[in-house]
């Protein structure tokens, strides 16, 4: 079931249009990606489908409910993490939390998420006196505060560590175990990948792709390699002689056994051997195949090493242009 449905989403600022028509649909239940580079219409998006920013057209419903129209009763049903929120100095953190549970009719006891997030500790800390990564994680137990049945996520891990960063993913899946939908805005490719069950890619104030992680990277169909180096010696000496080869395998044809072979594999591109490292080319899953036709054939093999291909790939092969300019 659809918690979020956008669809032709259109906001100018002084006459300039920033989101141009985009549309799409976020499943209960679900992390759902908003990634892109910067301006390209992320926060616009969230912030007009948590209704704080009033759309120039096209039709917006969460939890079926309109973000401008039913505003107040919304706001009791989502959780909203801000990418700039800010709190005062002096306040401590059990009352930034006894705060925000207050504005809400059914809150979560603030002291489990205090333990959920690692704050136990800083209960009595103001909130000037908590480190970055503190702040950033009181931020969200802030937006979790009221129970919502959506969360809204904006740069979830901006300033934090890795080790922390890492251990708010882990809380992350907590939270979509516990039943709450999350939505993710994110620049960052790694933890879109780790974290989203869908992802919807923007350029230029447009979503170019939505689709799981894993499929958008499949969907790339530019070239990548693999590489290996041959096993010589003992090791390398087969009883059996390679596909289409019978009986004694002559040496200088041996050395050419691999390019031979792994030239005829689907999607493999080019196959080079320089002594004996081997770096073959290919689209698609070409790799398991070269694998397969390698272990048939009692080639051994050593340093295998598949280039991954990445969000970032898949990114380019999108937008023809690179995520980081
Ligand atoms: N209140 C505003 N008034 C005028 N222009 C704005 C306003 N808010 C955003 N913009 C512009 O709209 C475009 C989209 O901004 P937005 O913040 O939605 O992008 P974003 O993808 O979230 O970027 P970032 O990753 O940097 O947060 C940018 O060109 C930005 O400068």
């Amino acid at each position: 079931m659809a918690v979020i449905e956008v669809t032709d989403l259109t906001k100018r600022y002084a006459g300039q249009t920033v989101l141009d028509r985009v549309s799409f649909s976020v499943e209960e239940g679900e992390i759902f990606g908003i990634l892109g580079p910067n301006g390209t219409g992320k926060t616009t998006t969230v912030e007009c489908v948590e209704g704080l920013r009033r759309p120039d057209g096209g039709s917006i419903s969460v939890l079926g409910l309109d973000p401008i129209k039913d505003g107040r009763r919304l706001r009791e049903l989502i959780g909203v993490q801000l990418q700039h929120t800010q709190l005062p100095e002096n306040i401590k953190v059990w009352e930034a939390l006894d705060l925000y549970a207050s504005f809400y009719a059914n809150p979560r006891d603030w002291r489990e998420l205090l333990d959920q997030w690692g704050l136990a500790d800083k209960r009595d800390a103001r909130f000037g006196k908590l480190s970055g990564g503190q702040k950033q994680r009181l931020f969200i137990a802030l937006a979790l505060v009221g129970n919502p049945k959506v969360a809204f996520l904006d740069e979830l891990t901006t300033g934090l560590d890795p080790q922390a960063r890492r251990a708010t993913w882990e809380v992350i899946k907590q939270v979509r175990a516990s039943g709450v939908t999350v939505v993710l805005v994110s620049h960052f490719m790694d933890e879109v990948e780790e974290l989203c069950d869908r992802v919807a890619v923007f350029d230029r104030g447009d979503i170019v792709a939505i689709d799981t992680p894993a499929g958008l990277i499949d969907g790339i169909d530019a070239e990548h390699q693999m590489r290996f180096r041959l096993m010589t010696g003992d090791a390398a000496l087969r009883v059996d002689a390679p596909d289409g080869l019978q009986g004694d395998v002559p040496g200088a044809l041996l050395s050419d056994v691999p390019r031979a072979l792994l030239s005829g594999v689907p999607g493999v591109t080019g196959v080079t051997r320089t002594g004996d490292q081997v770096v073959v080319t290919g689209r698609g899953d070409f790799a398991t195949a070269v694998t397969a036709v390698l272990a048939r054939n009692h080639i051994l093999v050593a340093d295998l090493r598949i280039d991954k291909r990445t969000l970032d790939d898949a990114f380019v092969a999108l937008t023809g242009r690179s995520f980081h300019l």
